[in-house]
């Protein structure tokens, strides 16, 4: 099974192509594609490009406990970079759809950055779902560990739920991340983010994402995190987002359409040998 393996600001997905699949990519296939010590080591797969009716390509994204993501900042920007490396799109603008809809994007600087409009945020308790009254979730409370951590969720395909806090820390992110991205508030789980606002046009986020767990960067966190600083009045519609693993450029229109910019690195491709694939996990 050929791979290409790319990181995103330290966030490392392997790009593998449909053919690759006899059908369904099996659960176990991806968890040991992804895993860090049977595998090749990786924070998702992608699997693309598919044919599409609504959009130029095809994309489908797979979190290493192999849940299906409906949208992956990082995991587009890779895509889109190795779509420019096969040749398959030049610097005009392109769109791929994806399990959380169609998103445009252009590759920059020979392929060192990409731009994408990752789509409208809604704060919609329905949309994103979490638990309770219909509502718009901002500064809710949510107790984990005895602890109340003031909250705000967003969806931007993907479940986020943003904490505000002076000094987010990996081991923040690695002690309540897990708790709360299996918390009974989020019926389809959640990526979090602990947030802190530095000044109006910078914000620095730890991240524990959804069916990955701690990640270096994540653009569709950048994103939710960038929309709820900008939606309770802390930032201003230009905001950078600094990650342990590099800074993400994020702009927000009136409406709350989000468009990300950011750099992409090719790491290496290679063949993965079926042999690896049959390790069980317990
Ligand atoms: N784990 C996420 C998908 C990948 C998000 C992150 N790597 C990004 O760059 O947006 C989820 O299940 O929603």
């Amino acid at each position: 099974m050929n791979f290409r393996k790319y990181h995103a600001l330290g966030n490392v997905y392997l790009v593998v192509s449909p053919d690759e699949f006899l059908d369904e990519p099996a659960a176990l296939t991806i968890k040991n594609i992804c895993h860090k010590h049977y595998g090749v080591a990786s924070d998702g797969l992608l699997i693309g490009p598919f044919e599409s009716s609504v959009a130029d390509f095809g994309l489908r994204i797979f979190n290493p406990d192999a849940s299906e993501a409906e949208k992956s900042g990082n995991g587009l920007r890779i895509f889109c970079r190795a779509l420019w490396d096969a040749g398959l799109v030049k610097d005009k603008p392109f769109s791929i759809e994806t399990k959380g809809g169609v998103v445009k994007a252009q590759v920059l600087e020979a392929g060192r950055r990409v731009n994408v409009e990752m789509g409208k945020v809604s704060f919609s308790s329905r949309d994103i779902p979490v638990w309770g009254e219909p509502r718009e979730v901002l500064l809710e409370s949510l107790n984990v560990m005895g602890l109340d951590h003031i909250y705000s969720a967003v969806t931007i395909g993907n479940p986020h739920c943003v904490i505000l806090t002076d000094s987010p820390t990996e081991t923040l992110a690695k002690e309540f991340g897990p708790l709360i991205e299996t918390h009974p508030n989020f019926p389809n789980r959640t990526n979090v983010q602990f947030m802190q606002v530095i000044d109006r046009q910078h914000i620095c986020i730890e991240i524990w994402e959804r069916g990955a767990g701690y990640t270096l960067a994540s653009g569709s966190s950048s994103c939710a995190a960038a929309a709820v600083a900008y939606k309770l009045g802390l930032c201003d519609a230009n905001i950078k987002v600094i990650m342990p693993g590099g800074q993400i450029d994020i702009d927000i229109s009136e409406d709350f359409r989000v468009s990300m910019s950011g750099g992409v690195t090719r790491v290496c491709h290679g063949e993965i040998d079926p042999e690896c694939l049959s390790q069980v996990f317990h």
